[in-house]
């Protein structure tokens, strides 16, 4: 797939396969491309070139609410929240149901369990209530989650899903979709908990993927020298549970003091 933005090739050539039932990781640098490929897999932009295929079925080519039914996303660059702004948090989630419903019919049943589901699982069934608009950058980022989980669709696209969340919501969230076994495709800044979580990765450079594999496959010191410019050391995490990157941080120059 290419994505072309004000002129500029920024996804070139991409190919990834994300496996159902699978969570699969993009990670790269900043303005690789990991957003403007996602944006073009949940059909906020076109791609100058390429597909986005479900089950062998043209994503593009669905009319609006069948591709919502098989696609939901969390996007990064959130536009849509102004609206959202006016609503209770129930009402947010709810909005992920829209595609499920006929014009002007009334919330049914399983509307409202998936809502009430969603809310649980992200732990922000206590603020059904509340206006979206009060509530902390991490509670928005659940309920915006929320209404993605509610939307039931067969692929989950999540951009930085871990923004602005504690460390706490981090690894429950992360826990939450590894569990899920939900085919997912989610962009990951932190490269510990995709190691951590996901079953596959893929690396973006310049817009082109430069990897792909398993973390352990992928997480070489190499590839994170040459791709992020950072020196790291890769060990075996204690619990057994793959491998764990520490970072090198260049020590204080020699005679300077620390304040
Ligand atoms: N609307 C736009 N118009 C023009 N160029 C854009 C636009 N959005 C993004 N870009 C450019 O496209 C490139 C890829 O951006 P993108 O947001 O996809 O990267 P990213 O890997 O998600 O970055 P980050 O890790 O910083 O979120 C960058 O060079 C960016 O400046």
């Amino acid at each position: 797939m290419d994505v072309r933005l004000a002129g500029r090739a920024v996804v070139s050539g991409a190919r990834l396969i994300a496996p159902p039932g699978r969570l699969t990781g993009l990670i790269g640098p900043n303005g690789s491309g990991k957003s403007s490929l996602l944006r073009a897999v949940y059909r906020h932009l076109r791609p100058a070139a390429g597909r986005v295929l479900l089950d062998g079925e043209d994503l593009g080519a669905l009319p609006p609410a069948r591709a919502a039914r098989r696609v939901a996303a969390l996007p990064q660059e959130r536009g849509e929240t102004s609206e959202a702004f006016q609503l209770t948090v129930r009402e947010v989630v709810a909005l992920g149901r829209v595609p499920h419903q006929r014009a002007f019919a009334a919330e049914s049943a399983a509307d409202r369990a998936a809502v009430a589901g969603a809310l649980a699982e992200t732990g922000m069934g206590w603020a059904a209530d509340r206006p979206f608009a009060a509530l902390s950058g991490g509670e928005r980022q659940r309920v915006l989650l929320a209404r993605a989980f509610a939307q039931a669709a067969d692929v989950l696209v999540l951009d930085e899903p871990t923004n602005h969340l504690d460390i706490r919501h981090q690894v429950e969230l992360l826990t939450l979709l590894r569990r899920q076994r939900r085919t997912t495709l989610a962009a990951l800044h932190d490269l510990n908990a995709a190691a951590a979580v996901c079953d596959r990765l893929h690396v973006l450079r310049d817009g082109r993927l430069v990897a792909s594999g398993t973390p352990r496959e992928v997480l070489r010191p190499a590839l994170l020298a040459e791709v992020f410019g950072v020196s790291a050391t890769v060990v075996e995490r204690p619990d057994g549970g793959g491998p764990l990157i520490a970072f090198h941080y260049p020590p204080d120059t020699p005679g300077e003091e620390r304040p």
